[in-house]
């Protein structure tokens, strides 16, 4: 099996990617992958870590105003896909998958154009404007919310669920804990703003840091790499509590939340399939700088059910995100009501799903 992965610009679109291509290896330890990406997007971090074959193109999103950037974005466009021509012609997969991000239009686009099998994965319930295009040209169109499906041509749409909500049940909670150096025997609440950090969750997390300081809980901060400097920074305004531990970027996710009783996080489709499959309790604080407000849908369908707290950044309150933090951490009943609500909303098979739709392109291929 010859696979073609392509995927970037955020962690969201990224790890999904990775977990499939575990799939892919666990199921077919032959198979050869390679993954397209962009230079400048933490896929050439992420993916080269993982020591799978890499290979760039140069492309860059459309702006939804008019603008003159959207003249060079279309003639990156064309030469994005001259070259993702090239790159398919040379490996000849029997299958090209495309998981969201700007750099998945070339390559998938490039594929059908050459007649390769093709499939998107979305994992929104809103689209975006790249798998929107694609969805003309893909023989398949995989979601994550049934909501997602009135936005593509609905015979070539097939419900798998995101390929990291299997990956993150295979963890070692241990690990986790000790490479955080944890309390084995305190409760902890891991805070994290999407996979690039987001600077008014970082402001909400200063001006409470000396009350949770205070707290009998210990508290696991990510600032997103760009931000850690500034944060830090910021910190010599503090005394650092010994029950804070503050992280740039976290690389064994899996693991870390097999050691975390709660997450306070984004609404970003991929976390919300990890902390689903694995039963945590959430606060989301959705991103309000996405394509048609998406990660407050993504929210609001975890807290109908019980499984989540949302609150809106533009309300976002430390003293109201602490009583929010204490409520879940302090009330057994509460946290295992949350649990089970954000249980029942997991799709551990997941990846074996989309490793089935890929599997059966290639049999016809
Ligand atoms: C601003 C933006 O466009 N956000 C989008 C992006 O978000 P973003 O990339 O933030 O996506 P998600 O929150 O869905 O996923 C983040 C991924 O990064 C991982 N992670 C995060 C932090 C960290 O320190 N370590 C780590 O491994 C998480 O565990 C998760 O696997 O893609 C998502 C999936 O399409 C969308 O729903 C989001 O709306």
């Amino acid at each position: 099996m010859r696979v073609v992965v392509s995927g970037g610009g955020t962690g969201g679109h990224i790890y999904p990617a990775l977990s499939l291509i575990k799939e892919i290896k666990r199921n077919n330890k032959e198979a050869d992958i390679l993954y397209i990406g962009t230079e400048k997007g933490l896929e050439s971090d992420l993916v080269r870590r993982e020591g799978i074959a890499f290979e760039t193109i140069h492309i860059t999103g459309f702006k939804r105003k008019i603008s003159f950037e959207n003249i060079k974005t279309v003639s990156r466009f064309l030469t994005g896909t001259k070259r993702a021509k090239q790159l398919i012609k040379a490996f000849r997969p029997d299958v090209v998958i495309g998981t969201g991000g700007y750099v998945c239009g070339p390559v998938v686009y490039a594929a059908a154009k050459l007649k390769i099998p093709t499939v998107i994965h979305e994992q929104n319930s809103v689209p975006g404007l790249t798998n929107k295009f694609l969805s003309k040209y893909v023989n398949k169109i995989a979601i994550c919310f049934d909501e997602a499906k009135d936005y593509f041509p609905n015979k070539k749409v097939i419900f798998t669920g995101n390929p990291r909500a299997s990956d993150v049940l295979d963890i070692d909670a241990q690990a986790g804990a000790q490479s955080l150096q944890l309390h084995p025997s305190k409760k902890t609440v891991l805070i994290v703003g999407g996979s690039r950090g987001a600077r008014p969750i970082n402001e909400g997390f200063l001006s409470i840091i000396g009350e949770l300081g205070e707290k009998p809980y210990q508290v696991v901060y990510v600032t997103g790499s760009v931000h850690f400097d500034h944060v830090m920074e910021k910190m010599k305004e503090h005394k650092h509590p010994a029950n804070v531990v503050i992280k740039p970027f976290i690389h064994n996710m899996p693991d870390v939340l097999g050691a975390i009783d709660l997450i306070v996080a984004r609404a970003g489709a991929t976390t919300l399939a990890e902390i689903t499959s694995l039963g945590l309790p959430s606060i989301l604080i959705p991103s309000p700088y996405v394509t048609n407000n998406h990660q407050e849908k993504n929210a609001q369908s975890l807290a109908s059910n019980g499984a989540a707290i949302v609150r809106k950044e533009s309300e976002m309150d430390g003293k109201q995100l602490l009583a929010d933090i204490d409520q879940i951490l302090t009330s057994e009943q509460v946290w295992k009501k949350m649990h089970l609500a954000s249980k029942d909303l997991g799709i551990p098979q997941a990846a074996a799903n989309l490793y089935d739709v890929l599997a059966e392109l290639t049999r016809k291929h």
